[in-house]
Formats: structure tokens, sequence, C-alpha cells
């Protein structure tokens, strides 16, 4: 039988959501609802992306899970409703994207597009177009590649993150690397700058940082699990390290914080500029792979 590339069918209180398999059975599922992803399976079946247990499906709330795109406004950064509003909007899937240059090779992909509307144009006066490509790669890796074009004829400048929620085994045992030695604006200090010391981030309480100009590539070490996600990000200068601890957020459950953490490519110190006609572009892309120690041996990590 032909593969088929993806399938269109409904998913919590009949909000439209697109599944995306590869021959190998590893999976992934988008809901036009936010142009959200809220589901990566491995050919295991286990979901590498965390979702509340109390996530509510319902417009015009965000859902709390999964990785929600976050335009044109990074958090309370701006004038705008905290984390602008695509992940509020419901996105449309593309037929005809124009073709994407030094994309990495995919096995199975799906191309969904939002476009400013009258009601968005109120609140944010810049036509755009944004394009997702949700690709999983020949090891089953995730890739999330963002374009977003300037449709007006005036420029128009935009912050921007993704926000994935990634499912660990416990939040105590994890450990975040690759943020040494930098800055950081501490989200919970009214965005004070630090330098983090640190060899690696450990969570013991609320922790929101905005780490600036990091390197490209963040490991995410669980130890309990024997495993690291492995996150690469292109064209996002900032990342941000989430998780909620003890802080009460309505539709999480009260330990759901203890099963994920976030690791969020942003761009937020410098805004993106963008002129009539010119596009922006970048990729997120997050793969699993085995680490840690055996009573036999280590693997080092990637
Ligand atoms: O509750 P939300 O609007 O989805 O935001 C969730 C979180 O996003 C980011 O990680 C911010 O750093 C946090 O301060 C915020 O709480």
């Amino acid at each position: 039988t032909r593969h088929r590339p993806f399938q269109r069918t409904k998913g919590i209180n009949g909000l439209e959501k697109i599944i995306v398999r590869d021959p190998r059975g590893r999976s992934f599922e988008v809901y036009l609802y936010g142009g959200q992803v809220t589901s990566w399976k491995n050919e295991k079946g286990e979901d590498l992306l965390f979702m509340s247990t109390k996530a509510i499906f319902e417009p015009p709330t965000p859902i709390r899970g999964g990785i929600p795109v976050l335009f044109p406004q990074y958090a309370n950064t701006g004038p705008l409703p905290s984390h602008g509003f695509v992940r509020q909007r419901f996105w449309k899937i593309d037929a005809n994207p124009p073709p994407l240059s030094s994309h990495p090779s995919s096995t199975a992909h799906i191309d969904l597009i939002l476009k400013s509307s009258e009601a968005d144009l109120k609140i944010w006066p810049h036509k755009f177009v944004y394009r997702l490509r949700v690709a999983l790669g020949h090891g089953g890796d995730l890739t999330l590649t963002s374009r977003i074009r300037n449709s007006d004829v005036k420029l128009f400048n935009f912050t921007f993150g993704l926000h994935p929620y990634f499912s660990v085994s416990d939040i105590s045992q994890i450990q975040v690397e690759g943020l040494q030695n930098l800055d950081y604006l501490d989200q919970l200090k009214n965005r004070t700058r630090f330098t983090d010391h640190g060899k690696f981030i450990t969570f013991n309480s609320q922790l929101a940082r905005l780490y600036l100009r990091t390197p490209n590539k963040i490991r995410i070490m669980d130890h309990k699990k024997k495993k690291t996600i492995v996150v690469r990000k292109e064209g996002q200068a900032d990342a941000v390290v989430w998780n909620s601890w003890d802080k009460k957020v309505v539709d999480l459950g009260v330990e759901d914080y203890r099963r994920f953490v976030a690791v969020e490519p942003v761009e937020v110190e410098k805004p993106i500029i963008l002129k009539p006609g010119q596009e922006w572009k970048a990729i997120f892309q997050v793969s699993v792979v085995p680490s840690g120690c055996s009573r036999k041996s280590c693997i080092p990590h990637t």
C-alpha cells in the first residue's frame, strides 16, 4: 500500500488536526488551531512532547503543551497580548508552499500557512504571511521551519519564539547544558541581567531565564531515562529555559511541572526587522539520543 503523507482528522472538541507518520511508525500531530504540534512519537509510541493533563482545547485559550508558536511578540515584551496571537488562530494547510532551500531531508512533512486577517490588522497593523513546515527526519528527529514574510507596504519588526514543552522523567533529574558563561535576563526579577557561571542548569524552584545570544546547540540531559534531547536552532539568537514549579498555572495539573521542561528558541533581544517583500527564516530541530552511564559503560554526549 502507498504510504499516505498525512491524515486530516478531528481531535479534541472537534478541532481539526493533522497526523503525519513516517514509514517506520514515528509520527507527529499538529492542530490547525495554533499551528501547534501537540505530539511527537518515536517508533515505540512514546511521546517526546508533554501535554498538560488540564490542557484546554477551546479557542481562544492557547493549548498548554506541545510546541506553541509565539509571534509577533514574545511574552509581555511589548504592547500585544502575551506571546502574540498566532497560537490562537486557525492555520490552514499550505498545499503549494514555495520550495525550501537548504532544508534537511525529511521522510514526512506538512506545510501550514497563516495570513493576517482584518481583525488581526486591528491589533497589529502589519500584513504578514507565516509559513510553517513540520518535518520528520530520517533519524526520527523533528524539524520546524518558520518563514515569515512582510506582505505589507511598510517595514515592521517583531519578536518571536517557539515554546516546546519537552517530556522528561522528573524535572529534578534534568540538566540543561550549553548555556554556561552566558548572560541571561531573569524573567522572575523584572528581566534583571545576570551571568550564568554554572556548568549546567538544574531545577529546584520556578525558573524563567532568557539567555542572550546562545550557541545553536543546547542539550537536555535526562539521567533517569538515560537520554539526551538535543535542541538545534538557526536564526533565533536567544533561548528561554522555563519551568513553572509551584507557581499556580490554571491549565496545568498540580504535579505536571515535574514532567516537562521548556527550552525555547527565541528572538527577543534584537527584534527582527522586515522590509516589504522580505522574508525571515528560522529552523528548530530536535533529536533524542541515548546518553549517560550504565554499570558497564558511559555513552558520551553528542
Ligand atoms: O502561560 P503562557 O502565556 O503560555 O506562558 C508560559 C511561559 O512562557 C515563557 O516560558 C515565559 O518565560 C514564562 O514566564 C511563561 O509563564
